[in-house]
Protein backbone atom coordinates (compact mmCIF):
# COMPACT_ATOMS: atom_id res chain seq x y z
CA UNK A 1 0.00 0.00 0.00
CA UNK A 2 0.87 3.17 -0.67
CA UNK A 3 0.80 5.95 1.96
CA UNK A 4 -0.78 9.06 1.55
CA UNK A 5 2.04 11.19 2.21
CA UNK A 6 3.95 11.62 -0.83
CA UNK A 7 8.00 11.00 -0.46
CA UNK A 8 8.81 13.51 -2.70
CA UNK A 9 6.70 17.25 -3.03
CA UNK A 10 7.72 19.78 -5.50
CA UNK A 11 6.55 23.29 -5.93
CA UNK A 12 7.25 25.69 -8.04
CA UNK A 13 10.88 24.89 -8.70
CA UNK A 14 12.57 27.44 -10.70
CA UNK A 15 16.37 26.99 -10.86
CA UNK A 16 18.82 28.81 -12.93
CA UNK A 17 22.21 28.06 -13.82
CA UNK A 18 25.20 29.82 -15.81
CA UNK A 19 22.25 32.94 -15.45
CA UNK A 20 20.23 30.62 -17.60
CA UNK A 21 16.73 29.47 -16.14
CA UNK A 22 16.90 25.92 -16.59
CA UNK A 23 13.95 24.41 -14.51
CA UNK A 24 10.99 27.07 -15.09
CA UNK A 25 8.61 26.62 -11.99
CA UNK A 26 8.23 22.71 -11.64
CA UNK A 27 5.38 20.88 -9.53
CA UNK A 28 4.95 17.38 -8.97
CA UNK A 29 4.84 14.95 -6.02
CA UNK A 30 6.34 11.37 -5.79
CA UNK A 31 4.06 8.86 -3.99
CA UNK A 32 5.90 6.40 -1.10
CA UNK A 33 7.18 3.33 -2.43
CA UNK A 34 6.89 4.29 -6.35
CA UNK A 35 9.59 4.31 -9.22
CA UNK A 36 9.35 7.23 -10.95
CA UNK A 37 11.14 7.68 -14.20
CA UNK A 38 12.72 10.72 -15.52
CA UNK A 39 13.13 10.73 -18.66
CA UNK A 40 14.22 13.89 -21.52
CA UNK A 41 16.39 14.51 -24.36
CA UNK A 42 20.27 15.26 -22.65
CA UNK A 43 19.88 18.61 -21.23
CA UNK A 44 17.02 19.21 -20.39
CA UNK A 45 17.00 19.23 -16.79
CA UNK A 46 17.14 15.68 -15.35
CA UNK A 47 20.05 16.31 -13.27
CA UNK A 48 19.43 19.44 -12.04
CA UNK A 49 16.01 18.56 -11.03
CA UNK A 50 17.71 15.53 -9.00
CA UNK A 51 20.42 18.01 -7.37
CA UNK A 52 17.64 20.26 -6.29
CA UNK A 53 15.98 16.30 -4.91
CA UNK A 54 18.72 15.31 -2.63
CA UNK A 55 20.06 19.12 -1.44
CA UNK A 56 23.33 20.31 -3.44
CA UNK A 57 21.22 22.90 -5.89
CA UNK A 58 21.05 26.53 -5.02
CA UNK A 59 16.93 26.81 -6.32
CA UNK A 60 15.80 30.25 -7.41
CA UNK A 61 11.82 30.04 -6.02
CA UNK A 62 9.63 26.76 -4.80
CA UNK A 63 10.00 24.42 -2.39
CA UNK A 64 11.27 21.12 -2.32
CA UNK A 65 10.04 18.58 0.64
CA UNK A 66 11.53 15.33 0.80
CA UNK A 67 10.29 12.97 3.11
CA UNK A 68 8.49 15.90 5.22
CA UNK A 69 11.43 17.80 5.81
CA UNK A 70 13.31 20.36 3.31
CA UNK A 71 15.35 19.10 0.90
CA UNK A 72 19.11 19.30 2.19
CA UNK A 73 18.28 19.11 5.59
CA UNK A 74 20.55 17.42 8.04
CA UNK A 75 18.38 14.69 9.06
CA UNK A 76 17.92 13.49 5.43
CA UNK A 77 21.61 12.92 4.98
CA UNK A 78 20.92 9.31 6.04
CA UNK A 79 17.64 8.74 4.75
CA UNK A 80 18.48 9.76 0.84
CA UNK A 81 20.75 8.30 -1.11
CA UNK A 82 22.20 9.80 -4.41
CA UNK A 83 24.37 8.09 -6.89
CA UNK A 84 25.42 10.65 -9.75
CA UNK A 85 26.47 9.98 -13.21
CA UNK A 86 30.12 9.96 -12.43
CA UNK A 87 30.94 7.24 -10.00
CA UNK A 88 32.33 8.37 -6.73
CA UNK A 89 33.95 5.41 -6.22
CA UNK A 90 38.37 5.59 -5.45
CA UNK A 91 40.11 3.61 -8.31
CA UNK A 92 42.83 3.06 -6.39
CA UNK A 93 40.67 0.87 -3.58
CA UNK A 94 38.67 -2.60 -4.68
CA UNK A 95 35.19 -2.88 -4.58
CA UNK A 96 35.05 -3.93 -0.92
CA UNK A 97 37.11 -1.34 0.74
CA UNK A 98 35.31 1.18 -1.34
CA UNK A 99 31.86 -0.07 0.10
CA UNK A 100 33.36 -0.44 3.78
CA UNK A 101 34.76 3.30 3.54
CA UNK A 102 31.62 4.51 2.42
CA UNK A 103 29.51 2.54 5.15
CA UNK A 104 31.51 4.12 7.67
CA UNK A 105 31.25 7.54 6.61
CA UNK A 106 27.48 6.99 6.52
CA UNK A 107 27.11 5.20 9.62
CA UNK A 108 25.72 2.07 8.06
CA UNK A 109 25.99 -0.99 9.13
CA UNK A 110 29.05 -3.35 8.17
CA UNK A 111 26.88 -6.26 7.07
CA UNK A 112 25.80 -3.89 4.45
CA UNK A 113 28.89 -3.81 2.56
CA UNK A 114 28.23 -7.70 1.92
CA UNK A 115 24.71 -6.97 1.34
CA UNK A 116 24.36 -4.30 -1.33
CA UNK A 117 27.54 -6.22 -3.83
CA UNK A 118 25.17 -8.98 -4.02
CA UNK A 119 22.38 -6.33 -4.53
CA UNK A 120 24.62 -4.98 -7.18
CA UNK A 121 25.73 -8.72 -8.58
CA UNK A 122 29.02 -7.56 -8.34
CA UNK A 123 30.32 -10.92 -5.58
CA UNK A 124 32.87 -11.75 -8.44
CA UNK A 125 34.55 -8.16 -8.40
CA UNK A 126 34.23 -7.94 -4.47
CA UNK A 127 38.27 -7.82 -4.76
CA UNK A 128 38.80 -6.24 -7.77
CA UNK A 129 40.07 -2.44 -7.45
CA UNK A 130 37.84 -0.38 -8.77
CA UNK A 131 40.51 0.89 -11.86
CA UNK A 132 40.11 -2.28 -13.73
CA UNK A 133 36.26 -2.39 -13.07
CA UNK A 134 34.52 -2.65 -16.97
CA UNK A 135 32.02 0.60 -17.10
CA UNK A 136 29.34 -1.38 -16.29
CA UNK A 137 30.81 -2.75 -13.15
CA UNK A 138 31.88 0.96 -12.29
CA UNK A 139 28.43 1.98 -12.31
CA UNK A 140 26.90 -1.11 -10.35
CA UNK A 141 29.77 -0.18 -8.06
CA UNK A 142 29.02 3.60 -7.88
CA UNK A 143 24.97 2.38 -7.11
CA UNK A 144 26.07 -0.28 -4.52
CA UNK A 145 27.44 2.66 -2.22
CA UNK A 146 24.18 4.61 -2.81
CA UNK A 147 22.35 1.85 -1.54
CA UNK A 148 24.27 1.67 1.76
CA UNK A 149 22.20 2.16 5.26
CA UNK A 150 19.12 1.21 3.37
CA UNK A 151 17.96 5.16 2.16
CA UNK A 152 14.06 5.50 1.85
CA UNK A 153 14.68 7.34 -0.89
CA UNK A 154 16.98 6.77 -3.52
CA UNK A 155 17.79 9.16 -6.62
CA UNK A 156 19.15 7.65 -9.22
CA UNK A 157 20.94 9.26 -11.75
CA UNK A 158 21.25 7.14 -15.33
CA UNK A 159 22.18 4.15 -13.45
CA UNK A 160 21.35 2.06 -16.33
CA UNK A 161 23.85 3.47 -18.89
CA UNK A 162 26.74 1.63 -20.41
CA UNK A 163 24.50 -2.01 -19.48
CA UNK A 164 23.68 -4.42 -21.40
CA UNK A 165 19.77 -5.73 -21.81
CA UNK A 166 20.51 -8.70 -18.98
CA UNK A 167 22.06 -6.20 -16.48
CA UNK A 168 19.82 -3.38 -17.12
CA UNK A 169 16.96 -5.93 -16.26
CA UNK A 170 18.53 -7.32 -13.43
CA UNK A 171 18.81 -3.42 -12.01
CA UNK A 172 15.05 -2.97 -12.77
CA UNK A 173 14.12 -5.78 -10.64
CA UNK A 174 16.44 -4.89 -8.17
CA UNK A 175 14.37 -1.20 -8.66
CA UNK A 176 11.02 -2.51 -8.32
CA UNK A 177 11.87 -5.13 -5.30
CA UNK A 178 13.18 -2.19 -3.34
CA UNK A 179 9.89 -0.62 -4.20
CA UNK A 180 8.18 -3.46 -3.09
CA UNK A 181 10.06 -3.16 0.34
CA UNK A 182 8.62 0.37 0.55
CA UNK A 183 11.29 2.55 -0.91
CA UNK A 184 11.13 5.08 -3.03
CA UNK A 185 12.96 5.42 -5.93
CA UNK A 186 13.87 8.23 -8.91
CA UNK A 187 15.50 7.37 -11.72
CA UNK A 188 16.54 8.96 -14.95
CA UNK A 189 16.86 7.53 -18.45
CA UNK A 190 17.02 8.71 -22.06
CA UNK A 191 15.72 5.15 -22.75
CA UNK A 192 12.37 4.93 -23.39
CA UNK A 193 12.11 1.46 -23.36
CA UNK A 194 13.12 1.86 -19.67
CA UNK A 195 10.23 3.72 -18.96
CA UNK A 196 7.86 1.34 -18.99
CA UNK A 197 9.64 -0.55 -15.66
CA UNK A 198 8.10 2.92 -13.85
CA UNK A 199 4.92 3.54 -11.62
CA UNK A 200 4.99 6.99 -12.41
CA UNK A 201 6.98 8.96 -15.51
CA UNK A 202 7.79 12.36 -15.75
CA UNK A 203 8.21 13.43 -19.02
CA UNK A 204 10.64 16.60 -19.29
CA UNK A 205 11.80 18.71 -22.29
CA UNK A 206 13.67 21.74 -21.89
CA UNK A 207 13.21 22.57 -18.17
CA UNK A 208 9.44 21.33 -18.63
CA UNK A 209 7.25 18.99 -17.36
CA UNK A 210 5.67 17.29 -20.61
CA UNK A 211 3.41 14.89 -19.02
CA UNK A 212 3.52 13.23 -15.33
CA UNK A 213 1.18 10.03 -15.39
CA UNK A 214 1.73 6.15 -15.76
CA UNK A 215 3.20 4.76 -18.75
CA UNK A 216 0.08 2.98 -19.66
CA UNK A 217 -2.56 5.79 -19.03
CA UNK A 218 0.03 8.18 -21.31
CA UNK A 219 0.39 5.94 -24.02
CA UNK A 220 -3.60 5.41 -23.83
CA UNK A 221 -3.79 9.67 -23.78
CA UNK A 222 -2.21 10.03 -27.01
CA UNK A 223 -3.06 6.86 -28.82
CA UNK A 224 0.25 6.09 -29.24
CA UNK A 225 1.83 2.34 -29.18
CA UNK A 226 4.79 2.80 -27.33
CA UNK A 227 6.34 5.91 -25.27
CA UNK A 228 8.47 6.86 -27.36
CA UNK A 229 5.79 7.73 -29.71
CA UNK A 230 4.13 9.63 -27.01
CA UNK A 231 6.76 11.91 -25.81
CA UNK A 232 6.78 12.72 -29.50
CA UNK A 233 3.06 13.13 -29.61
CA UNK A 234 2.92 15.36 -26.45
CA UNK A 235 5.51 17.92 -28.17
CA UNK A 236 3.66 17.97 -31.08
CA UNK A 237 0.80 19.13 -28.92
CA UNK A 238 2.85 21.44 -27.10
CA UNK A 239 3.93 23.12 -29.84
CA UNK A 240 0.55 23.45 -31.64
CA UNK A 241 -0.80 24.99 -28.08
CA UNK A 242 -1.07 28.69 -27.59
CA UNK A 243 1.33 29.06 -24.66
N1 LIG B 1 27.32 23.95 -13.98
C1 LIG B 1 26.51 24.47 -14.89
N2 LIG B 1 26.59 25.77 -15.25
C2 LIG B 1 25.76 26.29 -16.17
N3 LIG B 1 24.80 25.60 -16.79
C3 LIG B 1 24.67 24.32 -16.49
C4 LIG B 1 25.51 23.68 -15.53
N4 LIG B 1 25.13 22.40 -15.44
C5 LIG B 1 24.12 22.24 -16.29
N5 LIG B 1 23.83 23.38 -16.92
C6 LIG B 1 22.75 23.59 -17.92
O1 LIG B 1 21.52 23.26 -17.30
C7 LIG B 1 20.66 22.61 -18.23
C8 LIG B 1 20.16 21.30 -17.61
O2 LIG B 1 21.28 20.41 -17.46
P1 LIG B 1 21.13 18.99 -16.77
O3 LIG B 1 22.50 18.48 -16.55
O4 LIG B 1 20.24 19.11 -15.62
O5 LIG B 1 20.41 18.17 -17.93
P2 LIG B 1 20.15 16.60 -18.06
O6 LIG B 1 18.75 16.46 -18.52
O7 LIG B 1 20.54 15.92 -16.82
O8 LIG B 1 21.12 16.19 -19.23
P3 LIG B 1 21.92 14.78 -19.45
O9 LIG B 1 20.88 13.75 -19.76
O10 LIG B 1 22.79 15.09 -20.64
O11 LIG B 1 22.70 14.52 -18.22
C9 LIG B 1 21.44 22.44 -19.50
O12 LIG B 1 21.04 23.45 -20.40
C10 LIG B 1 22.87 22.62 -19.09
O13 LIG B 1 23.62 23.19 -20.13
Amino acid sequence: MMSSSPAVSVRDLRVVRGGREVLHGLSFDVPQGAVLGLLGPSGCGKTTLMRALVGVQIVQSGTVTVLGEPAGSRGLRRRVGYATQSPAVYTDLSVTENLRYFASVLGAPRGDVARVIDEVGLGRSRDQVVATLSGGQLNRANLAVALLGSPELLVLDEPTVGLDPVLRQELWELFRELADRGTTLVVSSHVMDEAGRTDRLLLMREGQILADGAPGALRERTGADDLEGAFLHLITERAGSPS
